[in-house]
């Protein structure tokens, strides 16, 4: 057996731009285990715990969680998967929540989507999410084998409260003024690789090939 190096890696990308699309693909791809902050948050919310009634009228408005509250989480999550190789979605989303990570941890490599805010307006409005699990459709993109529910558990579809276009439009100011400099961040840092484009499946191939070069798909070793 061969012994692969842990590989950790951040996807980033404005709200809709494809992250948790993407991020399946990766996962599935290279076996790199994939934790998103806003599954996390609305498992929290659909659990009724303390954080989560706490946060979900941010959430519902479009306004980050508070930083300390978001990196104390996020990072207590990835500190339990001590040897594991894993993907990152949502996190870090402001400079305070990279330098948090950034202390703890070392970032091999930040995949950034980008994607015009026009096209993600388009999508964000057809978006359909299973909940539980954080798998995302679209009427148009990648509909479910049954209109309403989820392809692997059957269960209910759901369209997110942030999902309306007043609030997409919120999220993408919240992106703009708080998330963009965390791109700096890692630029600076000669770790950010930038993919451009309209469309998840045109996109893909370069991220593949791109992770090929960084880490042994899952077929080649025990993910
Ligand atoms: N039309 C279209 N929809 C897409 C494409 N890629 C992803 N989507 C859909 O766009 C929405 C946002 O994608 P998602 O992966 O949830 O983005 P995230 O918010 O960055 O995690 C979902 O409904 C996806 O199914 C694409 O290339 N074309
Ligand atoms: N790292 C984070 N910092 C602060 N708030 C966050 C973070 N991650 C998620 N959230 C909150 O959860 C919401 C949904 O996040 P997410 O599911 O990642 O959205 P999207 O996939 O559309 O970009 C955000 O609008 C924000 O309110």
């Amino acid at each position: 057996m061969v012994l692969q190096r842990v590989f950790r890696a951040v996807i980033m990308g404005p709200p809709g731009s494809g992250k948790g699309t993407m991020s399946a693909r990766i996962s599935k791809t290279f076996g790199l285990k994939h934790i998103s902050s806003g599954d996390i948050l609305r498992a929290n919310i659909k659990d009724q715990t303390e954080l989560g009634l706490l946060m979900k009228s941010s959430i519902d408005r479009g306004q980050l969680v508070p930083d300390d509250v978001m990196s104390r989480l996020m990072l207590s999550d990835l500190r339990a998967l001590d040897h594991s190789s894993w993907l990152i979605d949502g996190f870090p989303r402001t400079v305070s929540q990279a330098e948090a990570l950034d202390d703890a941890f070392t970032v091999d490599t930040v995949i950034n989507l980008n994607v015009p805010f026009q096209t993600i307006k388009q999508r964000l409005s057809s978006r359909w999410t299973h909940l539980s699990s954080g798998r995302v459709y679209n009427v148009d993109f990648n509909p479910p084998k049954v209109p309403g529910l989820d392809d692997v558990t059957g269960e209910t579809l759901v369209q997110r409260e942030d999902d309306t276009p007043e609030t997409v439009t919120r999220r993408l100011k919240a992106y703009q003024n708080q998330t963009e400099p965390v791109l700096e961040f890692y630029r600076s840092k000669g770790v950010l690789e930038i993919f451009s484009g309209t469309e998840t499946n045109k996109i893909w191939p370069h991220v593949e090939a791109f992770l090929r070069r960084k880490v042994s798909p899952v077929e080649q070793t025990a993910a």
